[in-house]
């Protein structure tokens, strides 16, 4: 909720969020939680799609959904269009949240668990030597972590009983127990592991707007076992999340960060 000034009177409106899924079907578990497709603001309240530069927006009230790809890179770039465009309209996005499965650290995040955000961390994004990992800021570059807004984090953490901790990103998915047991070493904090957030903090951070990642858990992080996934428990999960993050969303205050 955006409370503005407008002809000396104080007017409330709902911030507009932009929800970042990898793939369509992350995307439509959201929308299972969500009001039919529509919804205003738009340039054509009743146009419930917006082709984008490579992408469609998937408007539902005050959330709009986008597919936008497997992998840190297309997140971001997709995430950067929808955002320049909504600017440009002059109807700017309030929040980001990157939303879709992932693979779990054991015993924290079970198969079919939720995870959120406190940190979204780039775990691959830096430097191999022979004294091991440099992360990018240690050779003077950028960042590797994003924070979440706290008051949003504790509130989500509240409806939906999700722990919160590091969600790491990564552009090759874990395969072994090796890998595992290593980003667990440099990241004890983590609770899970995904493709995409880092990617749509990155462009969120560019924008100055916020970004939140919320993940439901469809694999174990360790060794590659195609058996052990459980997809439709995850999309599941997350279409439960969303029924009740979605109004603290709504209702959140930007300012309070
Ligand atoms: O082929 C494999 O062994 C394999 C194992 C886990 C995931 C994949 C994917 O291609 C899914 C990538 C997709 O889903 C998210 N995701 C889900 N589980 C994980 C994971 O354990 N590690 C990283 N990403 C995961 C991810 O955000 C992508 O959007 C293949």
């Amino acid at each position: 909720m955006v409370v503005q000034a407008q002809e000396g009177r104080l007017t409330t409106s709902p911030v507009r969020i932009l929800v970042a899924t990898a793939v369509p079907a992350e995307r439509d578990a959201v929308a299972g939680a969500l009001p039919e497709p529509g919804g205003t603001p738009s340039p054509n309240p009743r146009d419930p799609e917006v082709r984008l530069p490579g992408v469609t927006l998937h408007r539902h009230g005050a959330l709009d959904l986008l597919a936008a790809g497997v992998g840190p890179a297309l997140a971001a770039a997709s995430v950067s269009a929808a955002l320049t465009a909504a600017a440009l309209r002059g109807t700017p996005y309030g929040l980001v949240v990157s939303a879709g499965i992932a693979g779990g650290f054991a015993p924290a995040a079970p198969v079919g668990s939720l995870v959120l955000a406190d940190e979204i961390t780039a775990a691959d994004l830096g430097a191999e030597t022979s004294d091991g990992f440099l992360p990018v800021t240690e050779l003077g570059f950028g960042t590797v972590t994003h924070r979440p807004p706290g008051s949003l984090v504790r509130e989500i953490a509240a409806v939906t009983g999700a722990p919160a901790g590091t969600v790491l990103t990564v552009s090759t998915v874990t395969g072994t127990a090796a890998r595992a047991a290593a980003l667990r070493q440099a990241h004890p904090r983590a609770l899970a592991e995904a493709m995409e957030g880092f990617g749509v903090a990155e462009a969120a951070a560019a924008h100055g707007v916020p970004v939140l990642e919320i993940r439901a858990v469809s694999n174990p992080v360790g060794p590659r076992d195609r058996g052990a996934w459980r997809i439709g428990a995850a999309l599941a999960a997350l279409t439960e999340a969303f029924g009740k993050l979605t109004p603290v969303l709504e209702s959140w205050n930007p300012h309070d960060r």
